[in-house]
């Protein structure tokens, strides 16, 4: 049968990134999505560095590659959690990240989010985050955020950075950090990735 995008998104990073290199990594898949195939990945232009996170929950993983973008980032010790709900994305992911070089910083769990935000403590010894990437599914972005509230896994400062805020759009979710006192939010505008198409990240600072 055909392969999969994911599989030939794989196959275009072992062709064409240099192993435990994650720059390269990223400049494969991104070629591969302007030349190839359009995929999913947040792309090289929706980016907010200023962060020095230790403790990163990343909700979403597909093939890795925003893994890949934050995980090469983070100081030794530092740690990436990637929840991934299709079996299929999380075993390419798993050869991206390794493929960068990164399995060291990255645990990549394939379930629900929902199943896994209550269990981040006596699973992963983590208690709180100091930073939470959302890009999964769009009506998952405001009960998880709600649980991870309930589970106490947001602390004063840690920064939600959401994905595809605008396109395919999280109304209910904007609508919350927006509003909520326990909030600072705000909005950098982009494009879905690799297209003209406006989409943007929202970044919200939890205040307690
Ligand atoms: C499967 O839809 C693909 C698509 C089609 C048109 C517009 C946007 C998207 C899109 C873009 C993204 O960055 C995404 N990130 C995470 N989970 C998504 O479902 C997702 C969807
Ligand atoms: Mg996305």
């Amino acid at each position: 049968t055909r392969s999969t995008r994911p599989q030939r998104l794989l196959k275009a990073v072992q062709k064409n990134a240099t192993r435990g290199d994650p720059q390269s990594v990223i400049s494969a898949i991104d070629h591969f999505c302007r030349h190839s195939e359009w995929a999913m990945n947040i792309g090289d232009e929706k980016v907010v560095n200023e962060l020095n996170p230790e403790k990163v929950l990343e909700l979403g993983t597909y093939c890795g590659y925003s893994t890949v973008r934050i995980a090469r980032l983070l100081p030794p010790g530092a740690r990436l959690i990637t929840l991934e709900f299709n079996g299929d994305y999380a075993a390419i992911a798993r050869q991206v990240i390794a493929w960068a070089g990164l399995e060291d910083k990255v645990q990549l769990v394939e379930g629900a989010s929902e199943d896994w935000i209550p269990r981040m403590k006596e699973h992963f010894g983590i208690e709180t985050f100091d930073l939470v990437f959302l890009d999964h599914w769009k009506d998952r972005y405001l009960p998880d955020t709600k649980l991870m509230e309930d589970c106490g896994l947001l602390r004063k400062g840690t920064v939600l950075l959401a994905d595809n805020v605008i396109c395919p759009g999280v109304p209910d979710y904007l609508q919350y950090v927006r509003n909520s006192l326990s909030y600072k939010s705000c909005y950098f505008k982009s494009h879905l990735e690799y297209t003209k198409a406006e989409d943007g990240l929202e970044k919200s600072v939890f205040l307690g």
